[in-house]
């Protein structure tokens, strides 16, 4: 099966800061693939050269098959991406939002009829549709944008620390839609700074100042560092850190 996505030596510099440094690694369909970092580690940078939004200084990547530097806008058309400070109208409706992105991704007024009632309904934001979202608790607002985000079916969604600020019950929920979303197909890339979360994927990488400092599935993270769990892996790793951005 071709990767979801390939990555070769990867690197951004911003003169003579390298904020990515020569990352390398594959996904696979259907794989939720946590990314994780210290603050400042450079998965953003990493992140935002996937999705089409910057240029690489140097490497190689393909995404969904289409190379990052000659094919953005064919990568564009084949993700999701929710970033930390998601992209839903405050001052649209529940309804209106959904209404509007799915527009913006081209599905015909009855598809999008199907699957904003849909959605709606799995949410449980019946009573909630015609409110502003603006007005809604923020975590019902990181579900209603993950979900937006992968209202076109795309082969990967990209998700930059989505349930940032809410509690751990929320956050499962928000996980059960992760969950869901893998099952249908769509190959899930996530940060987080939360060790449970880290614990709910298939594979993580973990970043240090630039570089891939370790990349496996959680369980065989732990027994390498002898960790009892991610949160003891990830402070061996990243305590080595040069590079802070607190
Ligand atoms: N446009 C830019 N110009 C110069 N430096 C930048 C630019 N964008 C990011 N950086 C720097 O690159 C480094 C990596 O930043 P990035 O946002 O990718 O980290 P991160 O791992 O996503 O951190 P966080 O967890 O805080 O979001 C940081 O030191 C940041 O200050």
């Amino acid at each position: 099966m071709t990767p979801a996505i390939v990555c070769r030596n990867l690197t951004k510099q911003f003169g003579a800061f390298r904020a990515v440094d020569a990352i390398s690694f594959d996904v696979q369909p259907g794989e939720i693939f946590g990314f994780l970092g210290a603050n400042g580690a450079g998965k953003t940078t990493a992140m935002r050269m996937l999705c089409g939004l910057s240029y690489p200084t140097s490497g190689e990547a393909t995404v969904a098959g289409y190379d990052v530097y000659r094919e953005q806008e064919k990568i564009k058309r084949k993700i999701g991406y929710m970033s930390q400070k998601f992209s839903l109208y405050e001052n649209l409706t529940v309804r209106e939002n959904i209404t509007f992105f799915g527009g913006i991704y081209g599905l015909s007024d009855k598809v999008l009829k199907e699957k904003r009632e849909a959605m709606i309904g799995t949410l449980g934001l019946s009573n909630e549709a015609g409110k502003l979202v603006g007005s809604l608790p923020l975590g019902w607002k990181q579900k209603l944008a993950f979900s937006v985000a992968v209202l076109h079916d795309p082969a990967i969604v990209f998700l930059d620390e989505p349930t940032g600020g809410v509690d751990p019950i929320t956050r499962r929920q928000f996980w059960d839609l992760i969950y869901a979303a893998a099952d249908r197909g769509i190959t899930v890339f996530v940060t987080t700074h939360y060790m449970d979360e880290a614990e709910y994927c298939d594979r993580i990488s973990i970043m240090v100042d630039g570089r891939i400092e370790a990349l496996d599935a959680p369980r065989l993270l732990k027994e390498r560092y002898h960790a009892a769990d991610m949160q003891d892996v990830f402070y061996q790793l990243a305590r080595k850190a040069v590079r802070s951005d607190n």
